[in-house]
């Protein structure tokens, strides 16, 4: 079956993401809505084409099976490919990433710099912004699938997995699309792969969390959740009322009151909301720098001094601040401080009010705890996401069944092969120390010694993101590559001073979020 992996390097010709990364407006409107989706053909031929079923539609597999390819599954597959080892990768959209196609606003940014947010083995362009924008990632993504030729296996949706003592057997259906994308299905068949080892990159968000909330049944008014929420153009005129206070919640609202909507946010409980950056430098880059010499504690003082001044008191506008500081927190619980992006000064100058909690719905509006009852027209429902794990791998010890995330905080390791990959609870940050076994401990091609001739792979099993082996040429690459601008040197001097070297930050990532040894 080595067949499958020519087939995986060699076809550099599918291209269907193929842009450049400096649109005209007008391409990009255009690009919203049609060529980032794979034509149905080319989905067939990467279907048809790769896959060698056997009897019984049952197909065993020489090397590793990557479930989803989103961002870590991409990330898997080229380090995978670094290692000459062949793979398979399953996704059960018509296109890579389908989260970030799908399931984003349109003016969503990253909300961390751009150097937090790339994958292993290549670099963003250095024209990106510091918050490459929604497009530009998506970009990035399609660039980089280029660059190590990784052509997933659309349309295909692991129904279930399991470890039958030699092979995991991972049961697909193949839902053919018939050229609609909006989830409408043609014909559909089951197919069984068997491979020694199961990577699960499905997501933490896989799944929108939409909580049953009394009531809800009667409203009248339209519900949704976050991830179909687009844009603020169509709402207005409306009465939207935004629940949940996460990033989503926030920028959502954000958006909405920025084309003029009329917003409410509902709270439930505390959280934390910090400027995306305090005097221009980003405040996760401060908080990461500040970690090398301070105490967890006396960082979040200072941040929240820092968050005091430029925000305010944010409990006074009704988002108290939960009793632990923002970074200490999301090391404990992996909850998320709000980078806030201009929502505050909204809710301050009175464009976003901002309620309690929701005690019931009614026909045409909400009860607030507070006793308050408001009409709404519309309601979003910015409630977070969820793993879907727990329904389609039958195992039980390395991941939890309730949350569908590793048992283990940090770990990425199971038994039997099992691997998870993104599932650290730190979205793209998560990608920056994503590890695949060294191919010696994977046990692929045979013999040790041959790979370790070839392979740049560290014993730690993690590459060093910024090694590119074999001089992969990305496109990108050569495209972007022009002198920086001044200011941009005066800035790198400036992080050379300053700032942690890019080895150090990754180490540093790793200190305040450690992983637990091998
Ligand atoms: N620009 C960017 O980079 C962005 C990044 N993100 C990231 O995406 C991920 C998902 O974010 P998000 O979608 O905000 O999800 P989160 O899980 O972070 O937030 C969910 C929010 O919904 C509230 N909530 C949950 N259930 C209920 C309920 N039953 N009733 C009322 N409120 C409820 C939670 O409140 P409570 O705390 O009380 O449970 C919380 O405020 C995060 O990692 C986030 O950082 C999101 C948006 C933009
Ligand atoms: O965006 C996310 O989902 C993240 O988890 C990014 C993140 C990890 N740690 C943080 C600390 C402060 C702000 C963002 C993050």
């Amino acid at each position: 079956m080595d067949h499958h992996f020519t087939e995986i390097e060699g076809k550099m010709a599918h291209e269907p993401l193929a842009h450049s990364s400096t649109f005209s407006d007008e391409t990009k409107d255009k690009m919203e809505h049609d060529s980032l989706v794979y034509s149905p053909r080319s989905i067939a031929r990467a279907t048809t084409t790769g896959i060698p079923v056997g009897d019984q539609g049952v197909a065993v597999l020489r090397g590793p099976l990557i479930v989803g390819a989103g961002p870590a599954g991409l990330a898997c597959a080229a380090l995978l490919t670094m290692l000459y080892i062949p793979y398979v990768l399953l996704e059960r959209d018509v296109c890579v990433a389908s989260m970030w196609h799908r399931r984003t606003y349109r003016r969503l940014c990253l909300h961390l710099p751009k150097r937090y947010c790339e994958l292993p083995l290549m670099h963003f362009p250095r024209t990106y912004p510091t918050y490459p924008t929604r497009q530009q990632f998506l970009v990035y993504l399609n660039e980089y699938m280029r660059a190590f030729g990784i052509r997933p296996f659309f349309s295909l949706e692991v129904v279930a997995a399991e470890y039958n003592g030699e092979y995991w057997c991972v049961r697909t259906k193949d839902v053919i699309p018939t050229g609609t994308l909006n989830g409408q299905s043609g014909e559909e068949s089951i197919r069984e792969y068997r491979s020694k080892w199961l990577i699960v990159a499905t997501g933490e968000n896989a799944e929108p969390v939409v909580p049953d909330m009394p009531g809800i049944h009667n409203f009248k008014g339209q519900v949704m959740h976050s991830c179909d929420y687009r844009s603020g153009e169509s709402f207005q005129g409306k009465k939207v009322l935004v629940v949940g206070c996460g990033n989503s919640g926030m920028e959502v609202s954000l958006d909405l009151a920025n084309h003029n909507v009329h917003t409410s946010m509902a709270v439930r409980r505390s959280g934390h909301v910090l400027p995306r950056e305090v005097m221009g430098i980003s405040t996760f880059s401060l908080s990461v720098w500040l970690l090398k010499f301070l105490r967890v504690q006396i960082v979040d003082r200072i941040l929240l001094l820092l968050a005091w001044f430029i925000l305010g008191d944010t409990a006074q506008i009704g988002i108290p601040r939960p009793s632990m500081g923002p970074m200490e927190l999301k090391q404990v619980s992996g909850k998320t401080p709000v980078l806030d992006v201009g929502t505050i000064a909204q809710i301050k100058s009175g464009n976003i009010k901002v309620f309690p909690a929701i005690r019931s719905f009614q026909e045409y509006g909400v009860e607030f705890t507070n006793g308050r009852i408001e009409s709404f027209d519309v309601v979003i429902l910015a409630t977070g996401y969820k793993s879907n794990v727990p329904y389609w791998l039958k195992e039980n010890e390395f991941f939890s069944q309730q949350s569908g995330f590793p048992n283990k905080p940090n770990e990425w390791k199971g038994k039997d092969g099992l691997y998870a990959a993104g599932f650290s609870r730190r979205g793209l940050l998560g990608l920056l120390d994503l590890r695949v076994d060294p191919p010696w401990d994977l046990g692929y091609m045979g013999g040790s010694a041959s790979v370790q001739g070839r392979s740049p792979w560290p014993r730690d099993g993690i590459l060093p993101r910024a090694s590119r082996p074999w001089g992969i040429r990305t496109v990108l690459y050569r495209r972007e590559r022009r002198k920086p601008p001044r200011i941009l040197a005066i800035g790198k001097l400036w992080s050379r001073v300053w700032g942690a070297p890019r080895d150090r930050c990754y180490s540093l990532v790793n200190q305040i979020w450690p992983r637990t040894a091998k």
